[in-house]
């Protein structure tokens, strides 16, 4: 099983003045056990994967394009995120399904030309509010896991997060059990998908994730890590979710 994975969204958020974050999150965490990734604004990538270097600590873009170059006025190339320092791209995720009416084939399309240009794709699925309440769930995310993540799925190319959209930036998080029914049917999923290395695919679980509540989630089976938004913004808030990881083994 590859490590276990705390991963930073930094979403639409950090200037220049939140590198000395990452300089106190390295100096806080010397030697995680887990990988430790920030995936900041694209402005950001290059200063932040430089002031990263020598530490445990990897960086990743939040999108990218399906093409190496050409002409796509503000988009970001697989390829110019490797040249910017990135090992990770997050792609799918729910604000740019919403934002961006992203479907779940332009996910797989982007997941194939991540792992084109050498990156590991966090691909992420979950259900709304809705969705949940009409006892929907399971056939959501697995709907979106079918279409979303190409035949070929590696452990060392590919990560999933499960990320309720109800309980993103929202503070309300699913029960213990909830997560646990959702991440042992993934888990499911990808073995009868992708064999044993099915088995390796790390599963994080994203969406309200604090230093409060990451021991009790990290303790539940098949969670492999977490994907934080709001707490990994700050050294502060993102160390003890990476010790709350360390310490679950
Ligand atoms: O969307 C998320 C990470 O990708 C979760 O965001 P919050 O941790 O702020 O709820």
């Amino acid at each position: 099983m590859p490590r276990k994975l705390a991963a930073g969204n930094w979403k639409m958020n950090g200037l220049g003045a939140a590198l000395a974050e990452v300089t106190a999150l390295a100096e806080r965490c010397p030697s995680p056990k887990a990988e430790v990734l920030i995936c900041p604004p694209a402005t950001l990538l290059s200063r932040l994967s430089a002031a990263a270097e020598g530490s445990p600590i990897a960086t990743g873009g939040q999108d990218c394009h399906t093409a190496t170059s050409g002409a796509h006025t503000g988009d970001i190339s697989p390829a110019m995120l490797v040249d910017a320092g990135a090992s990770y791209v997050i792609l799918g995720h729910s604000e740019r399904r919403a934002d961006h009416g992203e479907s779940d084939a332009t996910v797989a399309a982007k997941t194939h030309a991540a792992w084109n240009a050498g990156l590991t794709a966090i691909v992420c699925v979950g259900e709304t509010e809705a969705q949940r309440e009409a006892g929907e769930t399971l056939g959501v995310i697995q709907s979106q896991i079918a279409s979303s993540v190409p035949d070929g799925a590696t452990a060392a190319s590919t990560v999933i997060a499960y990320e309720p959209v109800w309980a993103i930036g929202t503070g309300k998080v699913p029960t213990l059990k909830q997560i646990a029914e959702v991440h042992d049917a993934l888990r499911g999923q990808l073995n009868e998908r992708f064999g044993s290395e099915g088995n390796e695919i790390r599963l994080l679980y994203g969406g309200s994730v604090k230093a409060k509540n990451a021991a009790e989630i990290f303790a539940v089976s098949n969670v492999d890590g977490a994907l934080v938004g709001g707490a990994s913004l700050t050294a502060e808030d993102f160390g003890p979710i990476v010790e709350a990881l360390d310490a679950a083994g």
